[in-house]
């Protein structure tokens, strides 16, 4: 059995334009966290929908988790076992934060309900508490900001305890600290329980120190794919990004990406 999330044979097209043609990824290793990498419009998030099922018109992808083929899963299965959580923030609707944490579980109507509501109730607020949000449980998630919302959403997500976790820009909202933060805790918690984390990422001085495997991408097509330091390279990101960039190594021994100018 192959462990870990692969997708194969991916296409998609949008009206008459081919964006992902035939690609195949993977596999994002298990109990660890993956990105994917390119410049803007280069089919990062169109390459994670169709692994969350989501293709556009004449999509097609077939995707292996842990041996299991989520392409012929009913939706609400699948959607359990990889869940997909979209760039746009948590919607601003008028509910508390815990409610709202307590509806995304509800959502899952597959699953055995909660032994009762007390140990949901319970396990929300663990799961804000993780995400270090435990104070914002009463608050409306129309009165928050973006980041919180953000941290939010992410908290709803992990509650789902799926198999997989696909974020699309996760840390766009952040600040710097929550940024470090919420890659602090998806590293944790995707070891702990033996998880697939893929994300979209726009940093990639995170990518190279705080990710495990990455991917990517330039006009729909795998430029590299492995380790963030063999991935992230002056090569490759002149390819990819066409710029002129150095990986140093900063005085603590970890990876830095200095960018010395464009093309
Ligand atoms: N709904 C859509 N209809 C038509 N074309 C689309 C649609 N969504 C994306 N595209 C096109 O598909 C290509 C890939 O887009 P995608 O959103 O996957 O890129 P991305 O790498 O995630 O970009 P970004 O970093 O800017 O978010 C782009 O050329 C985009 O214009």
């Amino acid at each position: 059995m192959t462990e870990g999330l692969r997708a194969e044979h991916v296409s998609v097209r949008y009206g008459s334009r081919t964006v992902l043609d035939d690609l195949s990824v993977g596999p994002f290793p298990r109990g660890q966290v993956s990105a994917l990498l390119g410049p803007n419009g280069s089919g990062k998030s169109t390459l994670l929908r169709a692994i969350a099922g989501l293709g556009a018109d004449g999509g097609h992808a077939t995707v292996m988790l842990n041996g299991d083929d989520l392409s012929r899963m009913p939706p609400a299965r699948r959607t359990q076992r990889c869940l997909y959580l979209p760039q746009a923030l948590p919607a601003m609707v008028h509910l508390q934060v815990l409610e709202s944490l307590l509806a995304a579980q509800h959502a899952l109507t597959t699953l055995p309900p909660a032994r009762d509501e007390d140990d949901a109730v319970d396990a929300a607020l663990r799961m804000l508490d993780v995400f270090g949000i435990a104070n914002l449980a009463m608050q409306y998630m129309d009165e928050l900001s973006g980041g919180q919302r953000q941290l939010v959403g992410l908290a709803q997500a992990l509650g789902r305890n799926p198999d997989a976790l696909l974020l699309d820009e996760p840390l766009s909202a952040l600040d710097l600290h929550h940024q470090f933060a919420v890659m602090d805790i998806l590293r944790r918690e995707t070891a702990r329980r033996n998880i697939v984390t893929v994300m979209v990422l726009h940093d990639l001085n995170i990518a190279i120190r705080m990710t495990d495997y990455d991917v990517i991408l330039r006009d729909g097509r795998i430029i590299a794919a492995g380790a963030p330091t063999d991935v992230i390279t002056p090569a490759t990101l002149r390819t990819t990004y066409d710029i002129t960039a150095r990986v140093e190594t900063c005085s603590r021994g970890l990876p830095h990406i200095m960018v010395d100018g464009l093309g």
